[in-house]
């Protein structure tokens, strides 16, 4: 029989650390790894599930927000560290804490949810829905000669006097684009402060009002060392811009770096214009598209009022809620706005369908396309895609 418990010591939180990173298979962390990893155990956000005594599973949840189209920015609980031991899985574990995480959350009062997660099939049960992607993008660099010069100043920092910058820009752009999220003390600390490579560097960008940009990024030199830089990848961890401006100095910067091959830019925003920067837009190439956000929308009628839609006529939502079905229910979501209706439905559709399209990832068209939509009217699929849709391809770019 398990029993599922929050736990509050640190004794429970380095157990449930280790179980988690042998989940990945990974050792348990070395006692410096941990005094930083300790930072991110948060009272009262640290679940296991204990069977017969013995701890055999484990989630956690740190306190985020999220930024939602329109404008408006939303409690959320970011989800990570979901881990069952490897002799105890498929056995119902994970839902048990899934059920307790979800609902414990709610209570809490965040209105949604984010995780990443490690395989696509394990989270829609529970109503998360792949809600944003990022493309990864490779840029031959010797070939990729910007169309103009650095306008900007561009400045190499030391990493504290970095953290300290990078942070406050971080916090004028994001939350700000659908899907970016506020980032928690500890993120900092084991990305930034102690992130363990000793290869990262931080770029700020300034321009005529300051501070307005930055890139952290790192330089792998390859197996032929500096000298031999057909190898060498330059990776980039984290670029934010206040202005388009600065993001378009930043990556001049980047393909000037000398010494460097090849340019990597992971989960970047769908919509990110490099190409067009380059002399030869061919020089960069995306050679990857993932999901990157699965999102859990936990109060369903907050989370649709608080959402900004497009004019367009109205539709009617039938929302089906396995895990918590006090969202269950019809939302009529019109320009103005979404509240709790008693029309029929013209569409309905589990509540992990409608994070997919929640932030404006997905069309209604291609979830009615794919049977993922029970279409009741026809002519509701452009109506909820009209009353949806976004300007920006909507965009986490923190992982976690
Ligand atoms: C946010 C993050 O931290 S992502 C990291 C997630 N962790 C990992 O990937 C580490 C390795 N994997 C694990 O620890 C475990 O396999 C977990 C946590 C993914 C799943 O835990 P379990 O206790 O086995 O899940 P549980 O038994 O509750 O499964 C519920 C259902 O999901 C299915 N399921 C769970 N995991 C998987 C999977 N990896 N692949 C396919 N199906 C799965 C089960 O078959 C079950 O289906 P059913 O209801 O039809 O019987």
């Amino acid at each position: 029989m398990t029993d599922i418990r929050v736990l509050d010591d640190e004794a429970d939180y380095r157990a449930a650390h280790a179980l988690f990173r042998g989940t990945l298979h990974h050792p348990p962390a070395p006692d410096d790894r941990w005094k930083v990893a300790l930072e991110s155990y948060l009272p009262g956000r640290v679940l296991a599930s204990f069977d017969g005594g013995e701890m055999v599973g484990t989630v956690q949840s740190f306190p985020s927000a999220l930024a939602l189209p329109g404008g408006e920015v939303v409690r959320m609980g970011a989800v990570s560290r979901v881990g069952v031991r490897a002799d105890r899985t498929r056995r119902g574990v994970l839902s048990g804490l899934q059920s307790a995480q979800l609902r414990g959350l709610r209570e809490l009062g965040d209105v949604a949810a984010t995780l990443r997660a490690s395989e696509a099939v394990i989270y829609g049960r529970f109503g998360y829905g792949a809600a944003t992607r990022g493309r990864t993008l490779r840029l031959d660099r010797r070939r990729a000669a910007p169309r103009s010069r650095v306008r900007g100043d561009v400045r190499l920092v030391g990493l504290e006097e970095g953290e300290r910058i990078i942070r406050t820009l971080f916090e004028r752009v994001s939350p700000g684009r659908p899907g970016t999220i506020a980032r928690w003390d500890a993120w900092w600390s084991m990305n930034v402060r102690h992130s363990g490579e000793e290869a990262l560097r931080i770029v700020v960008r300034s321009g005529p009002g300051g501070d307005d940009g930055y890139v952290a990024y790192k330089v792998d030199p390859g197996s032929g060392g500096l000298l031999d830089e057909r190898s060498s990848v330059l990776t980039v961890l984290d670029l934010w811009a206040v202005t388009p401006e600065a993001w378009a100095d930043l990556w001049r910067f980047l393909v000037g770096v000398d010494l460097v091959s090849e340019i990597s830019a992971p989960l970047r925003p769908l919509d990110e214009p490099v190409g067009w920067l380059l002399a030869d837009p061919r020089a960069c190439k995306v050679v990857a598209e993932d999901d990157e956000t699965w999102l859990r929308l936990l109060d369903v009628p907050q989370a649709l009022a608080r959402r900004g839609y497009r004019a367009a006529e109205p539709v009617v939502l039938g929302v089906r809620d396995r895990y918590l079905p006090d969202n269950e229910g019809a939302y009529l979501v019109a320009p103005d706005g979404a509240t709790r209706t008693d029309r029929e439905p013209d569409l309905v559709l589990d509540v992990d369908v409608l994070a997919a399209a929640f932030l404006g990832d997905v069309p209604f068209r291609a979830l009615a396309a794919t049977g993922r939509l029970e279409v009741v009217d026809p002519a509701a699929v452009a109506r909820a895609d009209a009353l949806f849709a976004v300007d920006q391809s909507p965009w986490s770019g923190t992982y976690f």
